[in-house]
């Protein structure tokens, strides 16, 4: 039986007033994969985010999850759906301890029982997403456990939102940029964090971000939106010679210095 994808957006298109914000965006997403989206300020990056996990109604388009329909469904229906996502500006709770932020994603998760039909099959949660602490040692935030969640730094908030998304047992992750604001080092390790993930915990996973060198180097496929239409959709090496692509975002990304060896890598 051919795989189905674990969701299917078929041409999703959300509307403010007279502004098209997402335009007639089709995109599929496979178990196990880990999918960029890039594009410039404004081409409806987060709005297709909030469309896809039930945020934002789309104004028509289809959505199916695991094959099944969900369009027009609340966002509680895509998480119990095995969605979860993080957002923009983290939301976390500031004057909760960070273990009990964690405890609280748990609690979510927990109206579903530990072992849970799975594409037809009958799964255990991984045990690194059974208690506060696995948790909290998968994302390197042990230390920080019994600090209000206001106490650390913005990277830890980062690391904390995708914790407490782990904590309702997903099997797909949407990653609003989440390495916003960190350092060059820590964008890195943000990355490295995000690619094991996907592999020890078999997620899927798509990640707007606009540290695009990065992405490139760590994504197996990127999906380009620009004034709300998809661009482009294939490997790093075949977005970054693509030439609408060039045209309309990465130019100047291509022509800073630092980003010149990624691109090169990402052709060879
Ligand atoms: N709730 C809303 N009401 C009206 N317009 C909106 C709303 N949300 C987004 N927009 C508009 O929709 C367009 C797409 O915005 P969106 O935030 O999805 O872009 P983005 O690619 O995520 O941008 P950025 O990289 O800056 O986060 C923009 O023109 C934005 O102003």
């Amino acid at each position: 039986m051919a795989l189905l994808p674990l969701l299917d957006a078929k041409d999703i298109t959300v509307r403010f007033g007279g502004l098209v914000a997402v335009d007639s965006v089709s995109a599929t997403f496979m178990p196990g994969e880990l999918v960029g989206i890039i594009g410039p300020n404004g081409a409806g990056k987060t709005t297709f985010f909030n469309a896809i996990s039930g945020v934002t109604q789309p104004t028509s388009g289809a959505l199916k999850v695991q094959g099944r329909e969900l369009s027009g469904k609340g966002p509680h229906r895509f998480a119990a759906h095995g969605l979860a996502r993080t957002f923009q500006t983290p939301r976390t709770f500031p004057d909760m301890l960070v273990r009990d932020n964690i405890a609280f994603g748990l609690k979510f998760a927990g109206r579903r029982p530990r072992k849970y039909i799975w594409w037809g099959e009958e799964t255990t949660v991984p045990w690194v997403l059974r208690t506060p602490e696995s948790i909290l040692g998968l994302i390197g935030l042990r230390d920080q456990a019994d600090l209000p969640a206001a106490a650390i730094t913005p990277s830890q908030q980062r690391l904390l939102e995708i914790g407490m998304a782990l904590a309702t047992r997903p099997r797909m992750l949407l990653l609003d940029e989440v390495a916003a604001g960190l350092t060059e080092n820590e964008v890195e390790e943000m990355a490295r964090l995000i690619r094991r993930l996907r592999d020890e915990l078999d997620l899927t996973v798509v990640w707007i971000e606009h540290a695009v060198t990065t992405l490139l180097r760590h994504v197996e496929r990127v999906i380009v939106l620009y004034q709300g239409k998809k661009i482009a959709d294939g490997t790093p090496a075949e977005v970054v010679r693509n030439a609408e692509v060039i045209e309309a975002y990465l130019g100047d990304e291509m022509n800073e210095p630092s980003t010149e060896h990624v691109v090169e890598e990402a052709s060879a």
